[in-house]
């Protein structure tokens, strides 16, 4: 049975000392949804995916993946399960090839065959413009390549939810729609998503629904066009009197 939400945050809490990243965060994505959230630095965006991925336990609350509470599950395990993300900072190794990059990822993260995984490695460098690439050493590549590089990277695990951290920031003009291109492509073929992105105009070709996150709150969400013109965007990014 296919549940109408694959993914859902229940009240998740999250401190660091006296910081609290996130408050109580209730955030669902529906199959197949993207959705993006945005908020000023230090918000707790890319906590809440730390927390989502398992790389950060929450104080409180639950996670729940296609109706399976996943809240204590390891990070290797919710990627087996169909997480898969993208880091701010990418992170691949660097001392091997593209290609082996992404097969360490299919075979470890995506569960594949050895076979399995060479087919599939070679769909995702050819979906991420790296084909011609697959050969070089990951630390060899310039930014856009590292950028495509993370996202192929975490295709390569197979995800059913796909986590994007900030994929779009420092790409030219041109890159960026390049890589819009390809995410409107994966968000197609059925694969849900949810995208940190603070280039906005990239983000909201792409997503269905926004969320807005301050101080680890969701301060404001729904329609992607209604949510920038909220009093909730105007105060926190123009300093505009709540
Ligand atoms: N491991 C950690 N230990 C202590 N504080 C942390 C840790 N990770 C994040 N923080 C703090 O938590 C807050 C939220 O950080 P986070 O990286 O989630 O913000 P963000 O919204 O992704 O910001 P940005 O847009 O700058 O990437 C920040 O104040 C950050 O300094």
């Amino acid at each position: 049975m296919r549940w109408a939400n694959m993914l859902e945050l229940r009240a998740i809490s999250k401190t660091f000392g006296a910081i609290v990243v996130a408050d109580a965060i209730d955030l669902t994505l529906a199959s197949g949804e993207a959705l993006g959230v945005i908020g000023p630095n230090g918000a707790g965006k890319s906590t809440l995916f730390n927390l989502i991925t398992g790389l950060l336990r929450p104080n409180s609350g639950r996670i729940v993946l296609d109706g399976v509470d996943i809240t204590n599950l390891s990070p290797e395990a919710r990627c087996r399960a169909g997480i898969g993300r993208s880091f701010q900072i990418p992170q691949p190794f660097d001392h091997l090839s593209v290609f082996e990059n992404l097969a360490v990822a299919a075979l470890f993260g995506g569960g594949l065959s050895e076979a399995d995984a060479i087919q599939h490695c070679g769909r995702m460098l050819d979906l991420t413009g790296l084909e011609a690439k697959a050969n070089r050493l990951a630390g060899s590549l310039p930014l856009l390549d590292r950028k495509r590089l993370e996202l192929a990277r975490a295709l390569a695990t197979r995800p059913r939810t796909l986590l994007l951290d900030e994929i779009a920031g420092g790409l030219t003009e041109a890159e960026c729609h390049e890589l819009v291109e390809t995410i409107r492509t994966i968000h197609a073929e059925g694969v849900g998503i949810i995208w940190i992105e603070h280039v906005v105009h990239a983000l909201l070709a792409v997503v269905q629904r926004l969320v807005v996150l301050n101080f680890g709150k969701v301060v404001a969400q729904g329609v992607p066009g209604e949510v920038m013109r909220s009093r909730e965007v105007e105060t926190i990014y123009m300093g505009v009197p709540a």
